[in-house]
């Protein structure tokens, strides 16, 4: 599939819900829908695609669509007074024709910048004013790259607080031939166990059982190794200190109606996170937190 024009199309996706496809030169592809401003594909050149989305996801607003990249903000999880991950990933977000410039941001041209902003009804939610700018773009090599930029842009001199993630499902063969690589012996705080803290023992991490964590002050780059695949995911960030892992295993499984039974075999979210810390924004600062996932 060499030598396609790299294009970028706004077309109509499940259930009628808008979505922009990007397409690169070599034919690496991702998908975005402007519901969630939430990406459900990222495929290889081959058209092998590389994130998980459930078979019983439901595409149908306000509910999240299960698997891709959800993004949780401006509250991770249900600690807080919002609902669960916050409402980033249950909004129409629309795309941005004229973004502020991307000062390192300059080698891939396959890209569509989305934005999010508080309506009157928000504000009964989270009373603060905001503009949340999403960019999504597939990089020369097939990696797909997400930075966000987060301004506050309260009037009445108000900061706000939020955490963060970016709740990537990765599509993987069989949850028991995966290994994680760059969380060893770190600290960590257990979902499982009302966020109590623990330090991570032992030299890699692979999966018997359910898990849910947040490992803290994590580094920039984080590996996982799809042995039955030969396949190998690399996450990089920046700006977002935590790494959340989580895969449901069965017993969850059953519980979810938007997610098979044995689904959980197929996919692991690890999640470039802001969590433990939660970031604060002074009316006109802004933030920035990126990801870039790459497929060896
Ligand atoms: O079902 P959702 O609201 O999408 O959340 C799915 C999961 O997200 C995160 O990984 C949390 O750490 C889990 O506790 C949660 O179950």
């Amino acid at each position: 599939m060499a030598g396609e024009k790299p294009s970028v199309e706004l077309c109509k996706g499940v259930n009628g819900l808008d979505k922009v496809v990007l397409r690169d030169a070599r034919g690496s592809s991702a998908e975005v829908y402007l519901f969630g401003g939430h990406v459900t594909s990222w495929r290889t050149d081959h058209r092998e695609e590389l994130l998980f989305v459930s078979n019983k996801a439901i595409f149908k607003p306000p509910k999240a669509i299960r698997g891709g990249i959800p993004i949780c903000f401006p509250q991770f999880s249900s600690h807080g007074n919002l609902e669960q991950h916050g409402f980033a990933r249950n909004k129409f977000w629309i795309i941005d024709t004229d973004p502020p410039p991307f000062p390192s941001d300059s080698s891939s041209k396959t890209f569509v910048d989305l934005i999010l902003k508080p309506t009157d009804d928000d504000f009964k939610i989270w009373p603060h004013s905001y503009e949340f700018r999403l960019r999504v773009a597939l990089g020369l090599g097939g990696d797909l790259m997400l930075t966000s930029r987060i301004r506050n842009t309260n009037a009445d001199g108000k900061p706000f607080s939020f955490t963060f993630a970016y709740h990537t499902y990765f599509s993987v063969s069989d949850i028991s031939e995966v290994r994680v690589e760059g969380l060893e012996t770190l600290d960590y705080l257990d979902n499982l166990k009302e966020r109590e803290r623990f330090t991570e023992q032992g030299d890699a991490i692979t999966f018997e059982s359910g898990v849910d964590k947040i490992y803290l002050s994590t580094p920039a780059k984080i590996a996982i190794i799809d042995h039955e695949k030969k396949r190998t995911f690399v996450l990089r960030k920046d700006g977002l200190p935590d790494a959340v892992v989580w895969n449901p295993w069965d017993r969850k499984a059953k519980a979810m109606p938007d997610f098979g039974d044995d689904e959980y075999k197929h996919m692991l979210c690890v999640e470039a996170a802001a969590i433990e810390k939660p970031i604060t924004l002074k009316p006109g600062e802004e933030w920035k937190g990126r990801c870039v996932l790459y497929r060896h």
